[in-house]
């Protein structure tokens, strides 16, 4: 999916929702246990719940994987079943040594060599360029640069001051975003910044004004849409908001889907609000 295509979705939709797929075998409904696939069948039945409120899906890897060889069916499955007009994120946070990160982005982005068809997936600066470029080197797939966390362990490296060439400080953070846009362009390249780091978006927003931000850590980790729509919509939209559990489980039950339903309609509504008010007028 392009950038313009992206944008488009969120003006259609009214919405910059991701729903994220953090499905845990052990959360599931007790009656979808009987089905073949019971990841896969609450995946679908959320999905067909939440397509026309959202405009991306993230799996969240690691459940897939801890599940072993069957995870990663329910994976593939539910990649299939994502509609094409939303946009797909692996969230497995890569990054390696440039031979590594190539097959990292092979297994994410090639379905002729046996890989999955996701539209981005999550990659960890923290190796470096030569870490980094292997998942450009795919036409039409993106980047997702971890920069600002949305846990306490943000602070431990993230937040560390350092000199520039220059001899201005600056975050570790702030040059992981300055950087990485040497590297590709907002085309091809987004920043994860957590929604519990509202206070610093517009600081980011000076750095990377063109850039998608995928923004986890609404719902179950306490950030505030309002302000993370306010310091960070642009004039494209430039923002994916992501909740997983408050929306996949925020009921155990049979109803769960129209549970679901409802949180996402929540938060699209909200966002509606945001969308419709003008980007310069919530500035
Ligand atoms: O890259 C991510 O998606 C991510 C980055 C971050 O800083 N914080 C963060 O919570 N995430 C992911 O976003 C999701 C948040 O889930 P909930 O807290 O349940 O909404 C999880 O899949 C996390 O792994």
């Amino acid at each position: 999916m392009t950038y313009k295509e992206l944008s488009s979705q969120i003006f259609n939709k009214k919405s910059y929702l991701c729903v994220g797929l953090d499905t845990d075998p052990h959360k599931l409904p007790p009656h979808l246990l009987k089905e073949p696939d019971p990841v896969f069948a609450f995946n679908q039945a959320i999905i067909d719940a939440t397509a026309d409120l959202a405009v991306a899906y993230k799996p969240n890897i690691a459940f897939y994987e801890a599940q072993g060889p069957r995870g990663w069916e329910s994976l593939q499955r539910t990649l299939e079943y994502i509609p094409a007009d939303c946009f797909t994120i692996a969230d497995a946070k890569r990054g390696d040594i440039g031979n590594t990160s190539s097959l990292y982005a092979r297994t994410f982005f090639d379905p002729d060599a046996a890989g999955l068809n996701f539209d981005s997936v999550t990659v960890a600066p923290y190796m470096g360029r030569d870490s980094v470029l292997p998942f450009l080197d795919y036409a039409g797939k993106w980047v997702i640069l971890l920069a600002l966390t949305s846990n306490s362990g943000s602070a431990d490296f993230q937040r560390q001051r350092i000199l520039t060439d220059s001899a201005r400080e600056q975050e570790l953070f702030e040059m992981v975003i300055k950087t990485a846009q040497t590297w590709a362009g907002p085309d091809k390249l987004m920043f994860v910044v957590g929604a519990t780091q509202a206070d610093e978006l517009s600081r980011i927003r000076e750095l990377a004004p063109d850039s998608f931000l995928l923004v986890p850590g609404v719902g179950a980790q306490g950030g505030s849409l309002a302000e993370v729509s306010r310091r960070g919509l642009t004039a494209a939209g430039g923002l994916l908001v992501n909740a997983s559990r408050s929306i996949l489980y925020a009921s155990g039950g049979t109803d769960f889907a129209d549970r679901a339903r409802a949180e996402a309609q929540l938060l699209q509504t909200e966002m509606a609000e945001y969308l419709d008010a003008g980007v310069l007028a919530i500035k």
